[in-house]
Order: C-alpha cells, then structure tokens, then sequence
C-alpha cells in the first residue's frame, strides 16, 4: 500500500532515512558475495567460488542441508550449504554469519554516468566467438559466447624486430586516438591487419597483444559456422566497439579464394558430368556455409561496417598468396604484417622472456646459426623453456644450439636428396627427349624412304623409268 500510495522519489527518502535510523541500532554489515557477474552468465565468480571451498569444510561440520558441486581447477566434490542455510564463523573476533539464497536478477540497473566511466575503466575484457547459426533461435537467443579474456601476451614479451615491433606500435596508438581524424577524412574509425607467416611465428599471440595494449575485446569469428552473408552482417552489428574482429587462417576458412575464378568458370561447367556436378554440390552444402568473397568484402569495409567504431579488424594466413588480391588490398587490410622465421633480434627477446639473459658467450654461435637455419619463434621458445629443475640457462642454450645444429643438417640433408631428384627428373626427361627425337628421325626416314617407295611404285605404274 505504501509502495502504491507513494511516488518513487518519497520512497527513496524514506528508506534512505530509514537506514539512517536504524544503523544507529543495527550492528551489522551486510556483504552480499553474487555467484554470477551480472555480465557474464556462464562464469562463476571467483570470489563466490573460493568462499564456497572455504565454507565446505565449515558448513559440512554445522549446516543440515548441502549442496554437491564439482568446481573447475578441483578433482573432488565440493560439498556447501544449500539455499536459505545458516553457518556461524569467526575471523579474529569478529563473528560472520554465512547465509546463502537466491534472488531472481532485476532488470540491470541504470549507471550512473561516473559509474559507466569506472565500469569502462576497470571492466574484464571478453572474449567472444560466435555460435553456430542454427543455434540462434530459441533459449538464449545469442550470437556470440563470451568468456574473460585473460591472455598474457604483450608487446614486450612478443618477440619480433624492434624497429617493426615500435613501428606496429606506433600504427596501434595512432589509430587508438585518432577518432576525430578518421572523421575528417570521412572514413569510418577502423583498421585492418593482415598477419601472415608460417605456423609458430607468433601471429595469434600478436593479436593478444594488441588486444591487451588497447584494451579491445576480441571476437573471434569462425566463418565456417557463419551460414549466409545476412548472418554475417548481423554478426558484426552485434559486435561491440573498442574490439578486434579476428578471422584466423583465412585461407582455409572458406573457400573464398577460387570463388572469382569459379565464376569465370561457370559457363564451362555446364558441359561437365551431371552426377560430378551434384556431387560438387552436395559438398558445398555439408561444408554448412555460404558466405562469399563479396559477403566478406561487405562485412570488412561496407556500409554497415560504418555501424560501430574503434574497431580492428584481423586476419591471420600461412599462405598470403593464396589470397584473393581484393581481400587484402590497402583500404581493407590497410596493414600487412609478416611475422617470420626467428632471426638474432628476435632471439634475443626470448631469451630475455624465457631465462633473463641479456648476453652470453653462446650468444655469437646462436647468432650465425640462425642465419643458417630457418626455426620458428615458437620452436625456438620450446628449446630455452627449462624442462627441469636441474637445467639452467647455459643448459637451455646449449640445448637450442643443438636443435639449430639438427635443423640444418636436416635441412642439407633434404636440399641434397631434392637436389638428386631434381637431376633424376631432368635426366628423365631429356632421355625421354632423346628419344622422341630418335623416333622423331627414324619417322623421317621412314618417310623419305617411303617416298622413294612411293616414287617407286610411281614410276612402276607409270611404268617410266628414271634410275
Ligand atoms: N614472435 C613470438 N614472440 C613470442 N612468442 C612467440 C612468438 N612466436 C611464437 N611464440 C610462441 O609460440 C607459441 C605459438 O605462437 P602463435 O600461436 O602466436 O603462432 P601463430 O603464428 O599464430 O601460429 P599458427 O599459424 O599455427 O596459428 C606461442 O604460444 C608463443 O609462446
Ligand atoms: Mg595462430
């Protein structure tokens, strides 16, 4: 009746007044610990988490009534007090009364203006990939699944050439605080990044870095679950600004680089075998997307791209010349990064990162080493990373001096064989040469001596003589 009879801002006055009076009288705090982020709805809290595990062996002794819970990082059974339960505790004298119940979350309340700005500032970065189309309907209508984002690659432990690793930087800074340029120059505020290089050489964890520099979350787009291009786009208006859209391995995602060429194709393909044909079919159909070169094209830099701002987007390649040329020119992929095999800089960051070495005797013969040998970062990080507590530094050394010595002699090894059978080919097929010339003359002959036949049999019928 109070709540009926009386408008919203009188009730606050009360209440808070209330409050006032009996805090005067009512020694206690409250602190209400919620087991789900009011974000994040299929992550626990870790603080409601490591109360329970504290609480299990407490309310296990005292309460009547436990909960059962397997929780994550912990093999055993976590027992708790069920819902509406009492334990009583105390913590250096002070007496703590752990109650545990359940409340239906309230529409989420209205920040505050300030209150935005903090959330914003200290809010967990996501990330984000997206669910398969079909699963976009129903109960928990979402097209993307979050968890936190917590990777621990930065640009200082990202190990590249300086000069490269400043100028990336630079570029990522520039366009962080460029809002009101992008503006002038009437583009819409986003970047695109090609990185491309082999396996191992440190691409993802560059996109982690960027990422963990600008405070971006990431949403890593898995196009092979994308079923149309209109679920494409709806995907990207569903993405958040400040954040890095990442496609990884573009070449493999769809087939969007012999699409052109298909097209050009087409009018041959009706001459091909029907039941080829629907077989070819059948397998772009089970590959469960239609997303086209063009739809990607769009969803990089069309119109609705504009929708949304402060946004990177990334794509990751083993083979930069498998690539469709319009996916990556400059406008779209405005920078193209190549992250490649380890050279001396680039050691010397690992070793920095991996063993706290600045220099070391063994650091010359490393040098000149990989000069000679191509071995990924990532490798190269696998033979420093200690394996026991007996290794140390000069062991790790010693043990990446080793695989880089293998490395090339696998390397002279395979350049000899492709060597040999390089020479066994040409051989091949210069014998084959030789002997379609052979046959090529023995023709020849053949036929000149089939002509002189010829004129033979000529001369017989004509029955003149000439010899
Ligand atoms: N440049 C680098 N700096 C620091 N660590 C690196 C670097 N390259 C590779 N690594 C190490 O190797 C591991 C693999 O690297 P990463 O996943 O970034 O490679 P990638 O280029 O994305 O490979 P792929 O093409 O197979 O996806 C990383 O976890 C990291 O520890
Ligand atoms: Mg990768």
């Amino acid at each position: 009746i109070f709540r009926q009879l009386f408008p919203d801002e009188f009730q606050r006055d009360v209440r808070k007044y209330v409050n006032k009076v009996v805090s005067y009288v009512y020694p206690y705090v409250e602190i209400t610990f919620h087991e789900y982020q009011p974000d994040s709805w299929f992550e626990r809290s870790k603080a409601f988490v490591s109360i329970e595990r504290y609480l299990s062996t407490n309310s296990s002794n005292r309460a009547k009534r436990l909960k059962a819970n397997v929780v994550k990082d912990c093999e055993s059974v976590v027992l708790s007090m069920d819902d509406y339960e009492e334990v009583t505790d105390e913590f250096r004298g002070i007496k703590i009364w752990w109650t545990s119940s359940k409340s239906i979350p309230k529409q989420q309340a209205l920040f505050s203006y300030r209150g935005k700005a903090i959330a914003v500032k200290t809010r967990q970065r996501k990330l984000y990939t997206n669910n398969k189309s079909e699963n976009w309907s129903g109960y928990r209508r979402t097209m993307w699944s979050h968890i936190i984002f917590e990777h621990p690659s930065t640009f200082d432990t990202l190990a590249m050439d300086p000069k490269k690793k400043k100028e990336i930087l630079d570029d990522l800074m520039m366009f962080s605080k460029s809002k009101d340029y992008y503006k002038k120059v009437g583009k819409s505020w986003k970047r695109g990044y090609l990185l491309y290089g082999p396996p191992g050489t440190g691409k993802s964890s560059m996109i982690a870095a960027m990422a963990n520099l600008l405070e971006y979350d990431i949403y890593d787009l898995e196009l092979t679950s994308v079923k149309d291009n209109t679920d494409l786009r709806k995907l990207l208006i569903d993405t958040s600004s400040k954040s890095i859209i990442v496609i990884e391995d573009i070449d493999c995602s769809l087939d969007l680089t012999g699409q052109r060429k298909e097209k050009k194709e087409e009018s041959k393909e009706e001459e091909k075998d029907p039941v080829k044909k629907a077989e070819e079919e059948k397998g772009k159909k089970n590959k469960g997307s239609e997303v086209t070169l063009s739809g990607l094209l769009n969803f990089i830099d069309g119109l609705w791209s504009a929708c949304g701002s402060e946004r990177l987007i990334v794509f990751t390649t083993n083979f930069v010349e498998k690539l469709d040329p319009a996916l990556i020119r400059r406008g779209r992929m405005d920078k193209h990064i190549e992250l490649s095999y380890c050279c001396f800089e680039t050691f010397k960051v690992l070793a920095k990162n991996y063993l706290d070495l600045e220099s070391h005797d063994l650091f010359s013969i490393i040098s000149r080493l990989l000069e000679e040998t191509k071995m990924t970062p990532a490798d190269v990080a696998e033979n420093l990373m200690p394996k026991s507590f007996e290794e140390n530094a000069e062991s790790c050394l010693n043990k990446l001096i080793q695989s880089l010595e293998n490395a090339k002699e696998e390397a002279r090894l395979k350049a000899v064989e492709d060597a040999r059978i390089k020479a066994e080919e040409e051989a091949a097929k210069k014998i084959e040469e030789n002997g379609e010339k052979v046959q090529e003359s023995d023709a020849k002959l053949g036929d000149e001596e089939g002509k002189k036949t010829d004129k033979h049999t000529d001369v017989k019928e004509n029955g003149v003589i000439t010899a």
